[in-house]
C-alpha cells in the first residue's frame, strides 16, 4: 500500500519491519530526533513506531496531522500519552508477548549477578585483584522471592526461580488465588510480600497507581539484607528511598535495568554505590526479542491499515480478521445508521440506546456500537472514528446503553438505534438482507420502510391524504430533482405517514422550504450519506 507512510523514531529491528515493506508501505527510519526535528519528521506519517526512547506527547500527535496508529515495539506504553491518542482517534498498539522471555531472563541474570556479586568481582579481577573473601555470595535455594506484578514477565521469573528451588510469593490484585495456586505461588497482600521476601522483583506497568510503589514505607517493612531487582520501570521505586535503604544496610543490594530518568545523570547517587548493579534498559535487548516485537507491531499495523482488524491495541477492543469478515457489514450498517440519525435532528443528543438481535448479538457488539457512534458524532470533529467515538460520547455526556437478544425468533431487526434528545428523538432500525448482506433501514420512528442507507434522501412526515405524493413530485420535478426511489410507510389509514424519497442529487434549502410549504407536509429532513 504505497500511500501509507510509517515513521520509525527509535532503533527498531530492520528485519522486523519486513511485513510493512512487503505490503508496500513507505518506511522512513530516523532515530534520536528531538523537538522541532521530530515534529517535522512525523508531519506526513500515517503510522509511528517507537520503542521506549521517543516520548509520544499530545503535541507530537498534533504535529502529525495524518497519524492514525502508533506502534510500540515492546510492552510499556508509559512513553505514549494514550488518552491523548484515544481522544485524537489514534490507535495505540504494543507487542506484549514479544519480549517476555528475554526480559524475564534479564531479570534473572540481574538476580544472579546480585546474589553472587558478579559485576563487582569481575571488575575487581579485571583491575588486577584476586579478592575471593570479599565476594562471598548468597545461595538462592530456599530463599523467598517476592514478585510484585504476576503478569507475563512475573510468571516466567517465578518459574525460573522455582527451578532454583526458591519459594515464590507474589502480590497482584488482578490475579486470583486459584491462578496463583496453579503456578505454585503464594499470593499475599503487598505488605506481607515486603515483609517476607529475601529478593524482591517488580513487574508491573508504570501507572499513577504504581508510581513510587516501593518507597520508604515499603523498605521499612522489609527484612534486613533484602535484595531488590527492577527490570520494569524506574518510577516504580522511589530512588532516593532506595539509596537511603542501601546506605543504612537495610537493603543489601539492588539490580536496576531502569531509571526514573533515562539515561540517569552521571552523578545519580545510586550509580555511585558498590551494592548497586546496573544495565542501561537492556531488559528487552536480545536479537530475538527485538525482531519479535518489531514483527508483531509491523503485522498489527499492516493489518489495521489494510483490513481494519485490530490486534494488540491498548485503547480499543480487539477485532480479528476472521471476526471482521462477519462483522464488516454490521459495522458499515451501524456507521451509516449513526450518520442517518445525526441528520434526523438538530438537537444535542442526550442518550443512545442500541438493541442488537440475532447474529450480530453473538458478535463483538462493542465494535458495532463504536461504529454507530462514529457515524453519529462524525460532525463533532474531523478525527472521530471507532477509536475515540465512545470517549467523545462520554465527554459530551451522552449515555450509551446496549442490549443483546441472541434469539432471532421474534423477528427483531439486527440493530435498533434510539437517539434521545431534549424534545424526544428518533428510533431507527436496520437489518442485513440477501446473500450479499446488503444493509437496509427497515423502520423509522415506528414506520415500516425499506431504504438503502446511501446517497441523498428526504425523510418526510405528512398527513395521509390523497394527492401528497403528486404535490411532492411536482415540487421536486420543477427544480430538476430526479427521484430515484420513493418509499412509503404509514401506521393507519388517514393518520400520519412517512415517505423516504431517494434523489439523484443534493436538495437545496430552497427546495426544502418549498416542500415544507405544502399543507399536508408535517416535516422534512434532507439526509446525505455518501460524503
Ligand atoms: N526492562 C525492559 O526492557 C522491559 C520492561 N518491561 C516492563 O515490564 C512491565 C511488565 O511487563 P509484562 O509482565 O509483560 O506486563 P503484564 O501486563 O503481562 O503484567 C503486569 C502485571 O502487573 C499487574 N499489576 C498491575 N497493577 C498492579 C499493582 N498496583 N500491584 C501489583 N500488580 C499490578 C497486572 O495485574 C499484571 O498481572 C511492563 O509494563 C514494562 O513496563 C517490559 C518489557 C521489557
Ligand atoms: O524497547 C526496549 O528495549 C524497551 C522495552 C521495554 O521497556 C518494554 O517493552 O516495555
Amino acid at each position: 500500500m504505497d500511500g501509507v507512510k510509517v515513521f520509525v523514531a527509535d532503533d527498531v529491528s530492520e528485519s522486523g519491519l519486513e511485513p510493512l515493506r512487503a505490503a508496500g508501505f513507505q518506511i522512513e527510519k530516523r532515530t534520536g530526533l528531538k523537538g522541532d526535528a521530530l515534529f517535522e519528521a512525523v508531519r506526513d506519517a500515517d503510522a509511528l513506531i517507537v520503542r521506549s526512547e521517543t516520548k509520544v506527547t499530545a503535541e507530537l500527535m498534533d504535529a502529525a496531522r495524518r497519524l492514525r496508529a502508533i506502534g510500540r515495539a515492546g510492552v510499556g506504553v508509559d512513553n505514549i500519552d494514550v488518552p491523548a491518542a484515544t481522544a485524537r482517534g489514534i490507535v495505540v498498539m504494543n507487542a506484549p508477548d514479544g519480549n517476555t522471555m528475554t526480559t524475564a531472563e534479564h531479570t534473572f541474570a540481574l538476580l544472579l549477578a546480585l546474589a553472587r556479586r558478579i559485576p563487582q568481582a569481575h571488575a575487581s579481577l579485571k583491575a588486577g585483584r584476586w579478592e575471593r573473601k570479599k565476594f562471598v555470595g548468597t545461595e538462592l535455594r530456599g530463599k523467598t522471592l517476592g514478585i510484585i506484578g504476576l503478569g507475563r514477565i512475573g510468571r516466567v521469573v517465578a518459574s525460573r526461580a522455582q527451578g532454583f528451588e526458591m519459594k515464590v510469593i507474589a502480590y497482584d490484585p488482578f490475579v486470583s488465588p486459584e491462578q496463583a495456586r496453579e503456578l505454585d505461588i503464594e499470593l499475599l497482600p503487598l505488605e506481607a510480600v515486603f515483609e517476607r521476601a529475601d529478593f524482591l522483583t517488580i513487574h508491573t506497568p508504570l501507572t499513577p497507581e504504581t508510581r513510587g510503589l516501593i518507597g520508604a514505607q515499603a523498605f521499612a517493612r522489609m527484612k534486613k539484607g533484602v535484595r531488590i531487582i527492577n527490570c520494569a520501570r524506574g518510577g516504580l521505586i522511589d530512588e532516593q528511598a532506595l539509596y537511603e535503604a542501601i546506605r543504612s544496610g537495610k537493603v543489601a543490594g539492588a539490580a536496576l535495568d531502569v531509571f526514573s530518568e533515562e539515561p540517569p545523570p552521571p552523578d545519580h547517587p545510586l550509580l555511585a554505590l558498590e551494592e548497586v548493579v546496573v544495565t542501561p534498559h537492556l531488559g528487552a535487548s536480545t536479537r530475538e526479542a527485538q525482531e519479535s516485537v518489531a514483527v508483531i507491531v509491523a503485522e498489527q499495523l499492516r493489518d489495521y491499515f489494510l483490513t481494519g482488524s485490530v490486534r494488540g491495541a491498548v485503547n480499543m477492543p480487539a477485532v480479528s480478521a476472521q471476526e471482521l469478515h462477519t462483522l464488516q457489514p454490521y459495522l458499515a450498517l451501524a456507521e451509516a445508521l449513526g450518520r442517518f440519525q445525526a441528520q434526523l435532528t438538530d438537537e444535542p443528543v442526550r442518550e443512545v440506546r442500541l438493541e442488537y438481535a440475532g447474529e450480530v448479538a453473538e458478535l463483538n457488539t462493542g465494535a458495532v456500537t463504536r461504529a454507530f457512534l462514529a457515524g453519529l458524532l462524525r460532525n463533532v470533529s474531523a478525527r472521530v472514528n471507532v477509536v475515540n467515538s465512545l470517549l467523545i460520547a462520554e465527554e459530551r455526556g451522552i449515555a450509551v446503553t446496549t442490549s443483546q437478544r441472541r434469539s432471532a425468533a421474534e423477528d427483531l431487526p439486527a440493530l435498533r438505534a434510539s437517539v434521545v434528545t431534549v424534545s424526544g428523538g428518533h428510533a431507527v432500525a436496520a437489518d442485513l438482507f440477501g446473500p450479499r448482506n446488503e444493509g437496509r433501514i427497515t423502520e423509522i420512528d415506528g414506520f415500516r420502510i425499506e431504504v438503502i442507507p446511501a446517497g441523498h434522501m428526504l425523510v418526510l412526515h405528512n398527513r395521509d391524504v390523497p394527492g401528497v405524493i403528486g404535490k411532492v413530485g411536482t415540487c421536486l420535478g420543477a427544480r430538476q430533482i430526479n427521484i430515484s426511489r420513493f418509499h412509503l410507510g404509514r401506521r393507519e389509514r388517514g393518520g400520519e405517514a412517512m415517505a423516504v424519497i431517494e434523489t439523484d442529487g443534493p436538495v437545496s434549502d430552497e427546495t426544502l422550504n418549498a416542500l415544507r410549504a405544502i399543507d399536508e407536509v408535517i416535516s422534512v429532513r434532507y439526509i446525505e450519506l455518501d460524503s
